[in-house]
């Protein structure tokens, strides 16, 4: 077995099995939405599939550490919503019963539940295997039918190692272009539904979501861009997430003059690993707000294996080895690596006018 290839098919069935959880509460009206503290929303889909995932991390590598964005301190006394997503959680499972058993069995009762959802509350660094979990990553874009992702990476000694993305909305297919639709509007209909991964060093991939481990994955490479002007560029729907004046501004000095296509989540690295679209921007908007790991640790694999270069707007590798967040990067820049170092030099201009 090749390097990572196991921690890669244990990461891309737990993110399978999961978005199929994901999947069923999408469908539902009612999504037992909960504001957090940072009045962020999160719903019985995210705590679920941080259940689903934690537990298939500690079977298979007991001594791994998890970084996951959620914990279950709100559902130890909320005991109806606890059973809500204990009555998701007990019954999703993959149809591949081989691929169930490369999890390692379910979750046996609540207090499990509750405890793999607590077990996300690594404190992260550079030292050791410790993996980043955004259980939905894009929970706005969730509730209002827009794209989200189920993220996962694994971490050694800070260093992103495994990547995988669950994207329910978007389409599987490779070569289908982003439009301003792609964003807005979406469900898991058929023909959507994919799953990218990538391990360092050896490429990234797309495969069918629905599929669990039964169809064979291919090859995605970023778009080569002869004609910047003509780039796709992509950004967050919310404003309050990433500057949409300073990423206008940016485009516009760059000559590109179709509007950018704003969609949540993870799948935005995802869309231009592929080369569906070219550019992605997140310029901060708040000088406090700190960038959580487990929203770009896969994205940032993902797109560097597909020929692209990520970084922060100052130019510099995102840091994913200091703790929960990037606290020494500021925004992000992820474009084809033969245009990255023209996107960052518009960027900085920019931003330097400010
Ligand atoms: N002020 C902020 N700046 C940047 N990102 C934010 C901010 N507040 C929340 N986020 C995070 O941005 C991510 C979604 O990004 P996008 O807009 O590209 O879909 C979410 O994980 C969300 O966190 P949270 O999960 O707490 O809502
Ligand atoms: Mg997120
Ligand atoms: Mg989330
Ligand atoms: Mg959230």
């Amino acid at each position: 077995m090749s390097t990572y290839s196991k921690e890669l098919e244990v990461a891309e069935l737990a993110v399978q099995r999961a978005t199929l959880l994901t999947k069923k509460v999408f469908h539902e009206k009612a999504k037992g939405t909960l504001s957090k503290d940072d009045k962020s929303p999160v719903t019985i889909g995210d705590f679920g599939a941080q259940a689903l995932i934690i537990q298939a991390i500690k079977k298979n590598f007991p001594n791994d550490e998890v970084v996951g964005e959620e914990e279950a301190s709100d559902l130890r006394d909320n005991h109806k919503l606890r059973d809500q997503i204990w009555a998701l959680v007990e019954g999703t499972k993959l149809s591949d019963s081989g691929s169930e058993d490369i999890l390692g069995g379910p979750i046996k009762t609540v207090d499990e539940m509750l405890d793999a959802i607590d077990a996300g509350n690594s404190a992260g660094g550079n030292k050791g295997r410790i993996w980043a979990l955004d259980p939905i990553d894009g929970t706005k874009g969730f509730l209002r039918g827009g794209q989200y992702a189920v993220c996962l990476a694994l971490m050694v000694d800070g260093d992103v190692k495994v990547g995988v993305l669950g994207c329910p909305n978007l389409p599987v297919d490779d070569t289908a272009p982003l439009t301003a639709e792609s964003g807005v509007d979406q469900t898991d209909s058929e023909g959507k539904g994919v799953l990218f991964a990538a391990i360092a060093g050896q490429g990234a991939t797309s495969r069918p979501l629905g599929t669990a481990g039964l169809e064979k994955s291919q090859p995605i490479k970023m778009k080569p861009v002869s004609d910047i002007t003509q780039a796709i560029f992509c950004e967050s729907v919310e404003a309050g997430h990433s500057s949409h004046g300073d990423q206008s501004a940016i485009a516009q000095k760059l000559g590109i003059t179709k509007a950018s296509v704003r969609m949540d989540s993870q799948a935005k690295y995802g869309s231009i690993a592929r080369g569906a679209g070219d550019i992605y921007l997140r310029l901060p908007v708040s000088a406090t707000y700190q960038e959580k790991i487990w929203d770009h640790a896969a994205g940032d694999l993902i797109v560097r294996e597909a020929g692209g270069e990520v970084t922060d707007s100052l130019g510099n590798r995102l840091n994913f080895g200091v703790g929960r967040t990037l606290a020494e990067n500021k925004g992000v820049v992820a474009a084809p690596a033969a245009i990255h170092s023209t996107v960052l030099e518009v960027v900085k201009e920019v931003l330097s006018k400010k």
